[in-house]
């Protein structure tokens, strides 16, 4: 069993994006930016957006945290975003989601300025994306294709089965691993809450891709002999013995499930940190197509 070390290869693409930020600056051009807002300031969402700001110090980007009240209206919100897609100073920005009841998300994501949406969550950029044209892709999605082909996991004409059927992860997921090409050339099947029988389906599967949001959800009896898995899951537990007051968990049991499995990914260390190495892959990109 070999685990999929998100920590260390999202350190590794860290390294060269500062790399290319470093001849950026030799060349006397502007580096990235990097914009996120945040509307309201639940504990988790803050803490995602606050790496990813770190994350934009340590690889040299420029960054700007935008926070906004819980009480946002969403035409305040979308005056917002207006100035940013009009900032020249910014390449790429991002809406932390879920966004409060008042707000309708869907709007939100059709005012952000494709070029500059580096989530790759403007229905233009989802789109190239299911036609394989180039654009920004979703940053755990990518993040997920990187670790299989950083580890070259061989995907070509496997049973690839998806769990969660979310915008952000599950469907862009289905969607990728079928399309042509490394990581890619699956036979998918994109499984949901209606769908019955889920054990029946996931022990078919040369690669699960759980992106669920149910702790320990996956056990072993769910998982064939070599399959690879890919754990999406980051939900907080309380654990009143950890510092924090909680544990982060993922959708698989990893304790049982990791004994049978040829690749898995840990949670924490796993796909997390791949979604932040990817979000400034796509910032890097925004600048460069920017010029
Ligand atoms: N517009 C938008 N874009 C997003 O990309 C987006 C979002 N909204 N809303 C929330 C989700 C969640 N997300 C994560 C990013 C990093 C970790 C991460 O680094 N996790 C660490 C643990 C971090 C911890 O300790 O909490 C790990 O798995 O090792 C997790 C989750 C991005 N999201």
């Amino acid at each position: 069993m070999i685990i999929l070390d998100g920590k260390k290869v999202s350190n590794d693409i860290k390294n060269e994006i500062a790399a290319e930020v470093e001849k950026m600056k030799a060349n006397g051009e502007k580096v990235p930016h990097l914009a996120a807002i945040i509307v309201g300031d639940d504990g988790a969402s803050l803490t995602y957006v606050g790496s990813k700001v770190k994350a934009c110090e340590r690889v040299g980007f420029e960054s700007t945290l935008v926070k906004m009240a819980h009480t946002t209206s969403e035409l305040e919100l979308l005056k917002k975003i207006k100035e940013l897609n009009e900032d020249d100073n910014i390449d790429g920005f991002i809406v932390q989601l879920p966004l409060p009841p008042q707000i309708d998300t869907q709007k939100v994501l059709l005012t952000v300025d494709p070029s500059k949406d580096v989530d790759g969550f403007h229905p233009e950029n989802f789109g190239k994306m299911a036609l394989d044209m180039s654009t920004f892709i979703p940053a755990t999605p990518f993040g997920i294709l990187e670790l299989l082909q950083r580890y070259e996991v061989d995907t070509k004409g496997k049973h690839t089965v998806v769990i969660g059927r979310s915008h952000i992860v599950g469907r862009p997921m289905s969607i990728l691993m079928s399309r042509k090409g490394w990581p890619g050339n699956s036979t998918v099947t994109l499984t949901h809450s209606n769908t019955k029988n889920i054990a029946q389906i996931t022990t078919q599967a040369d690669i699960i891709i759980s992106a669920l949001g149910v702790p320990n959800f996956l056990k072993a009896e769910m998982v064939k002999d070599d399959a690879v898995i890919i754990d999406v899951g980051i939900t907080r537990v309380e654990d009143e013995s950890h510092p924090k007051g909680y544990v982060i968990t993922g959708d698989v049991d990893f304790e049982n499930v990791s004994k049978k499995a040829s690749f898995i990914t840990p949670v924490p260390g796993g796909v997390g940190p791949m979604t932040i190495a990817m979000l400034l892959k796509n910032t890097l990109l925004a600048r460069e197509q920017r010029k």
